[in-house]
């Protein structure tokens, strides 16, 4: 009997823990830190992440957050840790992926990709031809990478965006939700828009990069209507 511990009792993990039953899984069960959930979805919390050591199932890291991700990976590193696929997903017979690299509904994964470790490739996104992502990515739901595209190890890929094709994405980085990325992103940090910029510390507290951009138009704006009554 196939059974799986999946460690990440959240709304990812319930999603998690439907594909690994589609998979031929028959006893589901849960580990997370927080004690106060007893059940995920339709199967149970049975005890912390440390109980894993003590497991003999295989292993799903089912949690959001890629460094959190990469640290249980590497603590359960002497277990079995399978490719989830949903059957809805469309998966090329020469893609490569890495191992604890879950394939949600409806994903398209073209000729020639490769997913590092611990990936996440969510609900309808899609990695076009020859493209590469390093360890422990999540290119979220609706997101789409075209052909020929990079991207660096623990980066996210925000819902609904778009990453041009031949473009790199460094490590480290957040795409925010509905970005279109045109260029190659060299500095990790957060990046939004259309087309995408960095958003850094001072147009954070400006209120994001887009509200900044608007203030610099309404003042050259104003300028040069000036310029012109003058
Ligand atoms: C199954 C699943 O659920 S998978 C999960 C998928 N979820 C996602 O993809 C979410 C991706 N996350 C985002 O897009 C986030 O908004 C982030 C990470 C880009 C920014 O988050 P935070 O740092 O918390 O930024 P915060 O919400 O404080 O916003 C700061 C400013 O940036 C703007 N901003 C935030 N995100 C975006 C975005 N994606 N595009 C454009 N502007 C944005 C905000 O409007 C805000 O400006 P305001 O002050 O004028 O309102």
């Amino acid at each position: 009997m196939k059974k799986l511990t999946i460690i990440g009792a959240s709304g990812h993990g319930k999603v998690v823990a439907d594909i690994a039953s589609l998979n031929g899984y028959e006893e589901i069960e849960f580990l997370d830190d927080d004690r106060s959930i007893s059940l995920c979805g339709l199967y149970p919390v049975v005890g912390t992440c440390m109980k894993a050591s003590e497991i003999e199932n295989d292993i799903f890291i089912a949690i959001g957050n890629a460094n959190h991700r990469k640290k249980l990976f590497r603590m359960n590193r002497d277990k079995y840790l399978p490719i989830l696929v949903h059957p809805d997903a469309v998966v090329a017979k020469d893609a490569k992926i890495g191992a604890g690299t879950v394939i949600m509904a409806g994903a398209v994964l073209n000729p020639g990709i490769k997913t590092g470790e611990g990936c996440i490739i969510n609900t309808c996104a899609s990695v076009d031809h020859d493209s590469s992502i390093g360890n422990y990515v999540h290119v979220a739901v609706g997101a789409h990478l075209c052909g020929t595209v990079t991207v660096g190890d623990e980066t996210w890929i925000g819902a609904g965006s778009i990453v041009s094709n031949n473009v790199s994405i460094c490590g480290g980085c957040t795409i925010g939700a509905g970005a279109v990325v045109i260029k190659d992103i060299k500095e990790k940090g957060t990046h939004i828009g259309v087309p995408a910029r960095m958003m850094n510390e001072l147009q954070k507290l400006r209120g994001g990069g887009i509200l900044l951009d608007s203030f610099i138009y309404k003042v050259l704006t104003l300028y040069r209507q000036f310029h012109t009554a003058a």
